[in-house]
């Protein structure tokens, strides 16, 4: 078996490192409420009004007071109008009224509790009610989701359906955000070809910028694509220089380990600076973080898979504290029951491509597939990484291990 190098850095000391030296892009802009999604809020959202913007009925029934309804028995109360959604009742409700209420509609001047109207029993303009209600029931307060003057939306926020919906029910048109996080990226290798190019003897298909693509993507950047650049240091430097002059991160696939036609680290050390490249992940291990004058640089491995699983173990986060979101939504892991035994070396961590299901009420995942780091197949069939801690040295059938489901993270 091959020594592990002894000079890596850990999984938490290599996301530290980078998250310690980023700060979000500075740059805001004024957009339109639709086009906020995917965005990140550069600014509080200050709520104008109350939202809802009056008391109402959570309920259709009948607006009451509390004071008139019996402790036991039934009592009637004269019915003497109707309150609308969009169409208030504009008297007052006095001793012994009520006023036909539906949901949404604001709660008629005198009236303090709503009875559904399943709990009561109507004649013609009365309606009987019995005891065991509380003031205040199936009121809705204004103000109770959004108060007026308060932070309705704190900065750092990325908007979702929910916060455009919420926006909305401000009545505010424009929100400003953080301008949108440019990313170059280029695939380099000689073997190299891209779709719609023959193959020469002893190419491949350039994968990585498409799975990158599709990653950039799905976190709202504004891609630059390079395309491939060959194992050539003048035409890697060039592509370097144009990338940071004109992004905010650079990611390239690739050329980063210790073969002789790796030249990332190198150039990157000569045009910036390499922070760390060796960390202690499988697979993986030789990604270089680093700069290239004003943008932060990310040298992922070649091998397609190390691609993925660096992207969702250091590039993501980065990228979304470059976009300003604060705090960093943890990524979703639970706990699953193994199917099978697995081998492990203690001294890194190691995502395995696995499918998870429920069975008899709690969640089985075994691995699927070839784990090799050049296998996508299986990436593409498994729906989880089974992620095995650093110090690990193997799991037996049935032991619970940590799972982290794909879904809304690829
Ligand atoms: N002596 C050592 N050799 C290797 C080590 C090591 O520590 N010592 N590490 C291995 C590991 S782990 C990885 S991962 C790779 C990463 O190396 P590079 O980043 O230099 O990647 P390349 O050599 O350029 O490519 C690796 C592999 O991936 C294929 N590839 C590259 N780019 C693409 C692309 N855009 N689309 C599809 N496939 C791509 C490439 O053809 C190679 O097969 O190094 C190991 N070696
Ligand atoms: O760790 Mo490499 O990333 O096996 O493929």
């Amino acid at each position: 078996m091959n020594p592990l190098p002894e000079d890596m850095l850990s999984i938490e000391d290599a996301r530290r490192a980078i998250l310690e030296r980023i700060t979000p892009v500075g740059a805001h802009e004024c957009v339109q409420v639709r086009d906020a999604l995917g965005r990140v809020l550069a600014k509080d959202v200050i709520a104008p009004c109350n939202v809802p913007a009056h008391d109402n009925s959570a309920m259709d029934g009948y607006a009451v007071r509390f004071d008139d309804l019996p402790s036991a028995g039934e009592a009637r109360l004269n019915v003497v109008g109707t309150a609308f959604a969009g169409q208030p009742f504009s008297g007052q409700i006095g001793p012994g009224q009520a006023v036909r209420i539906m949901t949404g509609a604001p709660i008629p001047a005198g009236a303090d509790t709503v009875l559904a109207q399943e709990t009561t029993r109507s004649e013609e303009r009365s309606v009987f009610v019995g005891g065991g209600h509380r003031r205040g029931q199936n009121l809705r307060r204004a103000g109770e989701d959004l108060a007026v003057d308060g932070v309705a939306l704190p900065a750092g926020k990325r908007c979702g359906p929910a916060e455009l919906g919420l926006i909305a029910s401000l009545g505010i048109a424009e929100v400003t955000v953080h301008r949108r996080l440019r990313v170059a990226f280029f695939s380099t290798g000689d073997e190299l070809a891209s779709i719609g190019h023959p193959l020469a003897p002893g190419q491949i298909y350039d994968s990585n910028r498409y799975t990158l693509y599709g990653a950039l993507t799905r976190l709202g950047c504004e891609l630059l694509d390079m395309g491939v650049i060959p194992d050539e240091p003048a035409k890697i430097e060039a592509a370097f220089r144009a990338a940071a002059d004109n992004a905010d991160v650079i990611l390239t696939s690739g050329g980063v380990s210790v073969g002789e036609a790796d030249f990332i680290r190198e150039l990157v050390n000569r045009l910036g600076e390499v922070s760390f490249w060796q960390i202690a992940i499988k697979p993986g291990r030789p990604m270089a973080f680093g700069r290239v004058g004003n943008a932060w640089m990310f040298g992922l491995p070649g091998n397609p898979v190390a691609v993925m699983v660096t992207f969702h173990a250091f590039v993501r986060d980065a990228l979304l504290a470059l976009q300003g979101i604060a705090p960093l939504p943890p990524a979703p892991s639970f706990d699953a029951v193994c199917g099978v035994d697995l081998r492990k070396r203690p001294g890194r961590r190691e995502y395995v491509r696995a499918r998870f299901e429920w069975r008899d009420g709690a969640p089985h995942v075994a691995p699927v597939g070839s784990q090799g780091s050049g296998v996508l197949k299986s990436m593409s069939e498994a729906n989880c990484f089974i992620v095995l801690a650093h110090q690990c040295d193997g799991v037996s059938a049935g032991e619970r291990v940590a799972v982290q489901p794909f879904e809304g993270l690829m």
